[in-house]
């Protein structure tokens, strides 16, 4: 396992493959757009991330046949684009091949979690989720951070951890991959709702209380999809939640504090919880799971709510008992 294929070149795909590279391991990164692929050849700057130079291990390519010869491709597009680009590497991944998603959403219309979409697409791969915290910006400059690589054989999920492993990036490994995957995509709707909480200036204490309430949420919900309840409090769950919704330095959470201040957010940054918000909250509600601040995201985020119309929903809820 020497050589490892990322699929996008967005932040995170390009800081990944800085993170694999000083690993040891030969990456080829692969982006749609030539020119994009030209530039990063010549100038060996990171297109979606500032400053960042790409490593000298890092092949860029616009061939997606060039992906198909490496020992394990990460999928690291936006989730609502992830089945787009697998259908596209289909045909040059050999049987058994490790295909890791490196998105965090549940694909709209059809509820998919991106291992599903994978296994659908890709029917002959091995699907992988890796998710925890870790911002682009961080990885990418070498930061210190750990994450989870599940993957249904756990002996291959430990292999592939050492291969894209370093002392920087420290991938922990597991066989839970829906509750990896449940994790990352979740968090993602409720940073929204933090965001909302900091955007309108709602005090310290509400944004403890909100994320707090948020994570019972997150664990209902995984409970209810087979999730294990210690990768729900680790990194991919509990982790990357509180990362979330702790900085502006997230994208999701940026999302929610442009709506708490009634302005638009700045355009051309992903904010996956905004797209994943109406599949979680559908999901959710056709398995009898209760989460309160997901839905009132949805509404917001579907613009059948103000926000003011949202806070009012939760702080109105009956009281009850905190551990139903
Ligand atoms: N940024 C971060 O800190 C982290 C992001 N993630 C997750 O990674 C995923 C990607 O995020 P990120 O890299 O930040 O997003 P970006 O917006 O920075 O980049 C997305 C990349 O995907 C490409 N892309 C979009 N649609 C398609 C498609 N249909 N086929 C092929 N390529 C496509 C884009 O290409 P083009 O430029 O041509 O449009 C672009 O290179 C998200 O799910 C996110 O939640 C996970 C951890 C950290
Ligand atoms: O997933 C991330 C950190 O783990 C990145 O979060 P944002 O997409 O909200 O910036």
């Amino acid at each position: 396992m020497n050589t490892i294929a990322i699929v996008g070149a967005g932040a995170w795909g390009t800081a990944l493959a800085n993170a694999v590279a000083r690993a040891g391991r030969d990456v080829v990164l692969w982006a749609r757009d030539e020119k994009t692929v030209a530039a990063m050849r010549r100038g060996r700057v990171a297109p979606r991330l500032a400053g960042v130079r790409i490593d000298d291990k890092v092949t860029p390519t616009a061939d997606l046949a060039q992906t198909g010869a490496a020992d394990a491709i990460l999928l690291v597009v936006p989730a609502q684009a992830l089945r787009d680009a697998a259908r596209q590497l289909a045909p040059h991944v050999a049987a058994s091949r490790p295909v890791i998603a490196c998105a965090k959403g549940i694909e709209r219309g059809t509820g998919a979690f991106m291992t599903e979409i994978i296994a659908q697409e890709i029917p002959s791969a091995v699907a992988g989720i890796l998710s925890g915290p870790s911002f682009a910006d961080d990885v990418a400059r070498g930061l210190p951070t750990a994450v989870t690589l599940a993957m249904p054989d756990d002996a291959m999920a430990r292999d592939l951890s050492a291969r894209l492993g370093s002392t920087a990036f420290r991938p922990y490994h597991t066989d839970d991959v829906r509750g990896v995957e449940i994790g990352g995509a979740a968090k993602n709707v409720l940073a929204i709702a933090s965001g909302i909480v900091a955007g309108r200036k709602l005090g310290a204490s509400a944004a403890a209380a909100l994320t707090t309430r948020g994570f019972a949420e997150l664990v209902r919900f995984g409970r209810a999809f087979g999730a294990r309840s210690d990768t729900l409090m680790g990194l991919s769950g509990l982790g990357d939640l509180l990362l979330s919704c702790s900085t502006a330095q997230s994208r999701n959470f940026s999302f929610g504090i442009a709506l708490g201040e009634g302005r638009l957010a700045s355009a051309g940054k992903l904010a996956e919880g905004q797209f994943t918000a109406l599949a979680l909250a559908q999901k959710a509600a056709g398995q009898g799971v209760e989460m309160p601040i997901a839905q009132a995201v949805c509404e917001v985020v579907e613009g059948r709510w103000t926000v003011d119309q949202a806070i009012e929903a939760l702080l109105t809820r009956p009281f009850r008992s905190e551990g139903a």
